[in-house]
């Protein structure tokens, strides 16, 4: 308990439950939008699983290697006097070990997988009592882990024997110790990008101990032209003392997949108020269409049961979870093929196609309609044939009903100031700004008319840009959080030219 009260922050603070372990919770009452927790990462490194890249700066397969250990480094990296975690950390200890270079026509690059852990691991070395109190205390969840045996068994031999082993630090760390510290990183890393995009992950102690809900308060930033600190921000107003809550999953996954994707990646069970309710807040989000009557949905008896019957509570008809992860299986694959279709005008009308055809088997919100329309809303405005100066204004009305029904599930799953939130207001300001403009040319919008919708898109960028302003600069949020700034400013230009003569 010693350490949760030095862990604690000046707007949050640790707090413990059986159910959860340990949680933040904020210290006093917080407005949304607030910062409540900056921190730089304690480790970063490269994602599990992944292909060939540099170990300074993550760029995906590089040629070049470390002229002193000899593992993969680009020029640049390899530069005298260029500053990474590689040279500061594990390049002395890869020294002992030999690269081996990956046989042709493979990307995964298995080798890779222990520079983390072994980042980690040293870090414990330079910084033990911030260890002690910061690290130690994670959930690794080792029992569940040695669970799934064929992964533990390749953990062992991939990261904690190459380690103790080739690299010769079994006088250092124990196999128990490495396999924790997996663990560790497994439950409790974030993955973050590079100023070029590349995908890394980061420790990030303090802000691990967030719990998850599959309604978020908070929401994170991760800045990697500030050394990849973290930033977490308060989506809706906060009273003191409330829970802070966070989602470790996505958010616009049906029931059945977050807590798979939870169960299997960080080894619980979700119980939140979504996950136990059937209709998941009266959205419908995971529900079909009952096949025995006209009016009614099936829904999963116990929805956070993998294996929970489906029920129609109009007509009393079940059927099998088999039979509707079938269907879902199915659907899935259909919407992968459109996905699959190159970005144009063919992936837009198979998006539109699939859409009508499962108005007869999915609830109008089910998540898996609504990833088609956040698809068809990237789509209308972007893709040759559909371009935004093409559009007629019925394609526009329909951008504009795509981003209000994406926005309404948005207000449930993710209140407030969230990234999703913010660009698709983005996405719904320009067809209303255009359905503006060719509704007074054409004279079926007064002056005032034309002005209180180009005010409304005016509110909608300027809480876009309230949203998106925590992003890095360098990241495609922060970027179009520019783009909408510069777009509100000419905008607000527009209106206030307009003067009152129109009125
Ligand atoms: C990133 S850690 C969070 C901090 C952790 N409670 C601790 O004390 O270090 C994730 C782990 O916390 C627990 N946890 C987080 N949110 C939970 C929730 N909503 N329900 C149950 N367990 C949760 C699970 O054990 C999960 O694997």
């Amino acid at each position: 308990m010693g350490s949760l009260i030095t862990m604690t922050t000046r707007r949050t603070a640790v707090k413990w439950s059986k159910r959860l372990g340990r949680y933040l919770v904020s210290q006093d009452d917080v407005r949304k939008g607030e910062l409540l927790v900056e921190k730089l990462p304690l480790a970063t490194g490269p994602k599990c699983n992944g292909g060939l890249l540099c170990l300074g700066c993550y760029q995906p397969n590089v040629q070049e290697r470390c002229s002193n250990c000899g593992w993969p480094l680009c020029e640049d990296c390899d530069a005298v006097g260029a500053v990474h975690q590689h040279a500061q950390l594990e390049c002395a200890v890869l020294k002992q070990t030999r690269f081996y270079e990956l046989p042709e026509g493979t990307w995964y690059c298995p080798q890779l997988d222990c520079i983390m852990p072994l980042r980690l691991l040293l870090a414990k070395e330079l910084q033990p009592t911030r260890w002690d109190n910061e690290v130690a205390p994670m959930e690794h969840h080792d029992q569940a882990r040695r669970e799934n045996s064929e992964l533990w068994h390749a953990d062992r031999v991939n990261i904690a024997q190459y380690l103790r082993g080739p690299c010769r630090l079994a006088e250092r760390f124990s196999e128990e110790l490495i396999m924790q510290v997996v663990g560790i990183l497994e439950v409790n890393a974030f993955e973050a990008r590079t100023t070029q995009g590349y995908p890394l992950r980061c420790l990030y102690p303090y802000t691990g101990i967030l719990a998850h809900s599959c309604v978020p308060n908070t929401a994170r930033s991760i800045h990697p032209s500030e050394g990849f600190k973290i930033r977490l921000h308060a989506m809706v107003d906060l009273a003191a003392g409330e829970q802070l809550r966070h989602s470790y999953t996505y958010t616009l996954d049906g029931t059945a997949q977050r807590q798979s994707h939870l169960l299997e990646g960080k080894f619980f069970q979700c119980q939140c108020e979504r996950c136990l309710d059937a209709t998941e807040l009266q959205t419908h989000f995971s529900s079909l269409k009952c096949g025995q009557c006209t009016e009614g949905w099936l829904l999963p008896k116990l929805p956070t049961d993998k294996d929970s019957s489906w029920h129609c509570r109009a007509c009393g008809h079940s059927t099998s979870n088999e039979e509707v992860q079938q269907l879902i299986k199915a659907l899935q694959a259909e919407i992968g093929q459109v996905q699959a279709l190159e970005q144009g005008s063919k992936r837009l009308e198979e998006a539109e196609r699939l859409l009508r055809k499962y108005k007869s088997l999915l609830h109008p919100a089910h998540y898996l309609a609504t990833s088609l329309r956040q698809l068809l809303v990237e789509l209308y405005g972007r893709v040759q044939g559909y371009e935004m100066a093409q559009l007629t204004d019925q394609q526009l009305a329909r951008k504009v009903e795509l981003c209000r029904e994406v926005l309404a599930v948005l207000n449930v799953f993710e209140p407030g100031q969230s990234r999703a939130r913010a660009m698709h207001l983005y996405e719904l300001h320009v067809p209303l700004v255009l359905l503006a403009k060719s509704g007074f040319i054409a004279s079926r919008l007064s002056g005032s008319e034309l002005r209180t919708h180009l005010v409304e898109a005016i509110d909608l960028l300027k809480e876009c840009v309230e949203i998106l302003r925590h992003e890095d600069e360098t990241s495609q949020e922060g970027i179009l959080c520019g783009v909408a700034s510069q777009a509100l400013k000419q905008l607000s230009v527009s209106v206030e030219g307009l003067g009152t003569e129109l009125d």
